[in-house]
């Protein structure tokens, strides 16, 4: 059977002929939630949906009505936000085996959704239908195409093909009978799916021209979804878009089932700004990609991926010296693209193996001018002390401080007098375990002498700190610590290990980082605490 009408869903148009316009498919709010650790909340999965319509995204898949109360609500809510002109999309899966479409709760929760359009998955794999569904090859078929003649009567449907290139390699005709049930029955888009991740861009290719080639008499466009089992994710949806695909489906960040889905942050930069031939979100700026991206993760309460191309906070991180020596002069030695592009930023990491260019890099801040002698007397302290377990990379407000020590400008705002901790553990029957410290400073002339508690020896510390310095300075109570890293590190003496202490402080305003490098946990936490009431005081 042939179908001559034009797909309803439309492709994105592109202002420029002579670049095709990719459509891009969010599953980060189904597929993405398949990811170990993540679990979006309703509101969650309702700020992520807008957030994706703001930059342009073609298609949100919201998540799978007949699966969860949460993702029934989600579609009832969805209904207020205005997502501009992405398309909200409602998962699910073929009817049940032995049940008509229309008596299947899958199909009655994906009609309730009430979704401009429908993504329904269905079994490409021979070996998978007959071993897991137990359904006869022509069963599944009419699993296919019932389902989705159904559901074509009251939305648009894409059709997700589960396995398609485990499928092909299986039994190649029949894979391509499941996409003809799917075009036949009004599937407007057949997604090709790499559901295990396993498959080589150069199959990829391949079997999506054998696709396009067993599909030519169906007006049908074609996707691509692809899983990073193999690190392959993002060149294979490529490959696929190069054979013809014009829709590619994934998730920001690429979190997901197993290893992940595709990210679609790299494929979105890649199209947008590499291949050249090929238009993204209608052709806006990326600039708000790093922005999602962490916003992304800050909602999923997942930890950023440092070296995550293009917006990870070391995407445009440089370290080594001749590095940073090339990028002061030419940025594109060591810089792909502008990070600027895709709304990130250039940063320049000191450490034992930077050059004086690395210092230079960040000392206009400073005025510290030309003078190389100075340059080269911070370089030898940073090398002195990262011998010793320190490490500046995100200390950056301990770093500011060593510049000021060595170039005469810092000026303690106290001097410690002494300081002690107490922890243990009272009778559990009289309030379980306890820490209290005892602070005593001197301000100018003053001595100033506190006590604290706190939950744990730190956070003793820290508060009797502040308390015993928001006397003279009182802007410290704007002070809060939100990260603690303990780390035991080897010196380059290797006589004895040494405790590494790193510490993220906010003001609300601005967030620094500071270290402490000691044998000792305390005082490492002390030398970092010190540090982070000093950066502070100092830059006021
Ligand atoms: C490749 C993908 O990522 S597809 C999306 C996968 N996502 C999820 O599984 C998350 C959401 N899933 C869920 O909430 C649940 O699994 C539900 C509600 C869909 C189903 O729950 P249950 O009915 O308890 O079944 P269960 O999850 O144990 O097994 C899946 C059932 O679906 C059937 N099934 C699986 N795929 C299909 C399909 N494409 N068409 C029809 N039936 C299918 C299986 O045969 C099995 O039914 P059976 O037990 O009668 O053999
Ligand atoms: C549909 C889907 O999520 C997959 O095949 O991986």
């Amino acid at each position: 059977m042939t179908s001559s009408a034009s797909p309803n869903v439309p492709a994105p148009t592109s202002s420029d002929a002579s670049r095709t316009p990719i459509a891009i498919y969010d599953t980060t709010l189904r597929d993405g939630s398949q990811g170990e650790g993540v679990s979006f909340s309703l509101q969650d999965k309702l700020n992520i949906a807008e957030r994706l319509a703001e930059i342009g995204i073609d298609f949100v898949e919201g998540g799978y009505p007949l699966s969860n109360e949460k993702d029934v609500a989600f579609f009832q809510q969805a209904r207020n936000l205005d997502l501009g002109n992405t398309q909200l999309c409602a998962f699910g899966m073929t009817r049940r085996r032995r049940m008509k479409a229309e008596d299947d709760p899958g199909m009655q929760a994906l009609v309730a959704a009430e979704t401009p359009c429908c993504t329904m998955v269905g079994k490409t794999w021979d070996y998978h239908a007959t071993e897991v569904l137990g359904a006869t090859l022509d069963e599944n078929l009419a699993m296919i195409g019932e389902s989705v003649e159904y559901l074509a009567r009251h939305r648009q449907v894409l059709y997700d093909a589960e396995h398609f290139f485990d499928g092909y390699k299986a039994n190649p005709a029949y894979a391509i009978e499941t996409l003809r049930a799917a075009a036949a029955a009004g599937a407007q888009w057949l997604v090709m799916c790499d559901t295990n991740g396993g498959t080589l861009p150069e199959e990829i290719t391949a079997i999506s021209a054998a696709a396009r080639e067993g599909l030519a008499d169906f007006n049908v466009e074609f996707g691509i979804h692809c899983h990073n089992d193999c690190e392959l994710a993002v060149a294979n949806s490529l490959a696929a878009v190069d054979a013809g695909a014009l829709q590619v489906q994934g998730t920001i960040n690429g979190i997901g089932e197993r290893c992940g889905n595709v990210d679609l942050i790299a494929v979105i930069a890649n199209l947008g700004l590499k291949k050249k031939n090929y238009e993204v979100l209608g052709d806006r700026p990326l600039t708000s990609l790093t922005e999602l991206s962490r916003f992304v993760y800050e909602t999923a309460n997942l930890q950023w991926r440092g070296g995550q191309p293009f917006v990870g906070q070391s995407a445009f991180a440089h370290k080594g010296g001749m590095h940073v020596h090339a990028i002061n002069k030419a940025a594109k030695t060591y810089e792909h693209i502008d990070p600027v592009l895709v709304g990130n930023e250039r940063r320049i990491l000191v450490s034992e193996l930077s050059g004086r260019s690395n210092i230079e890099a960040i000392a206009g801040k400073h005025n510290l001018g030309d003078d190389k002698e100075l340059m080269n007397q911070i370089l030898a302290e940073v090398v002195r002390l990262e011998n010793q377990g320190f490490q500046f990379e995100s200390a950056t407000a301990s770093f500011d401080l060593l510049i000021k020590r060595v170039s005469g400008k810092f000026e303690p705002h106290f001097e410690t007098i002494k300081y002690r901790v107490v922890a243990g553990n009272r009778d559990v029957t009289h309030d379980g375990s306890f820490a209290e410290a005892i602070i005593k400073l001197k301000v100018g002339d003053t001595l100033w002498f506190d006590a604290a508690e706190g939950h744990g020896p730190v956070n003793a510390l820290d508060a009797g700190l502040r308390k015993a310095l928001t006397g003279a300075y009182p802007q410290l109570s704007e002070i809060s610590l939100i990260d603690y890293k303990v780390r035991v590190v080897d010196s380059a003496a290797g006589t004895a290990a040494s405790i590494r202490v790193n510490i993220e402080s906010t003001d609300g305003k601005e967030t620094w980082g500071t270290i402490g490098v000691s044998d000792n946990i305390i005082e490492a936490s002390w030398q970092a605490l010190v540090d982070s009431v000093e950066y502070k005081l100092h830059q006021e």
